[in-house]
C-alpha cells in the first residue's frame, strides 16, 4: 500500500480537527490508473493535478512506484494512484516488484482507470485487462493520446470493439499532454466515489515526500541521458536535504549496478552527469520555485535490481 495508508480515522482537517469532525464529502474515494507501460498514465495524472508528481519520459517503465496524487473539487476528493506500468512477467526481482505495486494499488480501490493509447489494443493491453477479472470496482476506460489520431472517424468504431470487451462503466477518449476532455474523465470517476470524509488534507497533493520527487527528477534526467538500457540498472536516493539561507541543498546518489556503467553515467569528462545534474537542478527549482544546490555522484550496488534487500531499501516497496 502507498506509504502513508489513507486511514479515514486518522484524518486530520486542515484546520487540524479529528476525522470525526470533517465534513463528509459528497464523493471521496480512491482511483488506480493502470494500464499497460508508456500509454500515459503518469502524464494523465500530473494533467488531473495540474502539477508535476509523477515523471514522464518516452521510454516505458518509467513509473517504478506508486504514487498517490490528491484532487481537491467542491464536494470531493479523488485520490489517483499512478501505478507502474504492467509488464510481462519479468525475470527479475525489480520486475516481480513493479508488477506487485501495480495489482497492489488495486485493493481498497473505488474505481479503475484503464488507460489505453489512440486506437491500439494490445495483447499486454489484453493482459492488463484480464488482472481485473476479479476486480468489482467499476472500470472506466481512458483512451489517450487522442492528438496523434489522424483520422477521428476510426475512433467511435474502436469504442464500440472495446465496448465488447467488458462492460466498461464509461469510455472517454482524452488527449492528457493537450488536456482534451479531462473534465470529462474526472466526472465519470468523481460521480463514482461514495460519500465520505476527505481521505488526505486539502492541502496536501501526493504522499511522497520532498526527498522522494527530488530524487524522481533526477531519476527522470538520468533515463532522458541514457540509452536503452542502462536506465532499468539505475535508481536514485536523495541521501541529504538541507535549508542553507535563501537555498535548498540536495545531495543524491546514482545507485548502478556494475563499476563498468559508472564511466557510461559520468560521460566523457564528467559532462553526462553535469547534464543530468544541471537539467535536474532547474527542474527542482521550477517545482519549488527557490535556489536549489545539487550533489551529484554515483555509486555501484551489485545487481541492485535483482537484489530484494536492496530493492527494500531503495524504498521500492507493495
Ligand atoms: N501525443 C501525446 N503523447 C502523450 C500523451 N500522454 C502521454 N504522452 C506521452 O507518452 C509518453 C509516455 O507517457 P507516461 O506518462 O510516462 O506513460 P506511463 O503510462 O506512465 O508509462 P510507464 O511509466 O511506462 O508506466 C511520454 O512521452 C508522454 O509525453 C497524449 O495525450 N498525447
Amino acid at each position: 500500500m502507498p506509504e502513508q495508508d489513507p486511514s479515514r480515522e486518522e484524518t486530520t482537517q486542515p484546520g487540524g480537527g479529528l476525522a470525526g469532525e470533517v465534513a463528509e464529502l459528497e464523493h471521496s474515494g480512491l482511483c488506480a490508473l493502470v494500464g499497460r507501460p508508456n500509454v500515459g498514465k503518469s502524464t494523465l495524472l500530473n494533467a488531473l493535478l495540474g502539477e508535476k508528481v509523477s515523471i514522464v519520459t518516452r521510454k516505458p517503465q518509467t513509473t517504478r512506484h506508486r504514487i498517490l496524487g490528491v484532487a481537491n473539487r467542491p464536494g470531493a476528493q479523488a485520490v489517483f494512484v499512478d501505478t507502474p506500468g504492467l509488464h510481462e512477467r519479468g525475470k527479475r526481482a525489480l520486475n516481480r516488484q513493479l508488477n506487485r505495486a501495480a495489482l497492489g494499488a488495486l485493493e481498497d480501490i473505488d474505481v479503475v482507470v484503464l488507460v489505453t493509447r489512440g486506437l491500439e489494443w494490445r495483447s499486454e493491453d489484453e493482459r492488463v485487462l484480464e488482472s481485473l477479472e476479479g476486480v468489482s470496482a467499476p472500470v472506466v476506460l481512458a483512451i489517450n493520446q487522442v492528438d496523434r489520431i489522424p483520422d477521428k472517424r476510426r475512433l467511435l468504431p474502436h469504442m464500440e470493439r472495446l465496448q465488447g470487451r467488458r462492460d466498461f462503466a464509461a469510455l472517454v477518449p482524452v488527449s492528457a499532454t493537450r488536456g482534451e476532455n479531462l473534465e470529462a474523465l474526472e466526472q465519470e470517476v468523481v460521480q463514482r466515489l461514495p460519500a465520505g470524509p476527505p481521505l488526505f488534507p486539502a492541502d496536501q497533493l501526493t504522499d511522497r515526500d520532498l526527498a522522494f520527487r527530488l530524487g524522481e527528477l533526477v531519476r527522470e534526467q538520468l533515463m532522458l541521458a541514457l540509452g536503452d538500457e542502462l536506465p532499468y540498472a539505475t535508481t536514485v536516493q536523495v541521501e541529504g536535504l538541507e535549508r542553507d539561507g535563501g537555498l535548498l541543498r540536495v545531495a543524491a546518489v546514482i545507485w548502478v549496478e556494475s563499476e563498468g556503467q559508472k564511466p557510461i553515467v559520468i560521460g566523457r569528462e564528467g559532462k553526462r552527469l553535469k547534464k543530468i545534474g544541471r537539467r535536474a537542478r532547474l527542474e527542482m527549482e521550477s517545482l519549488l520555485g527557490e535556489r536549489v544546490h545539487l550533489d551529484l555522484w554515483t555509486k555501484v550496488k551489485e545487481r541492485w535490481t535483482d537484489d530484494q534487500r536492496a530493492l527494500q531499501r531503495f524504498g521500492y516497496t507493495d
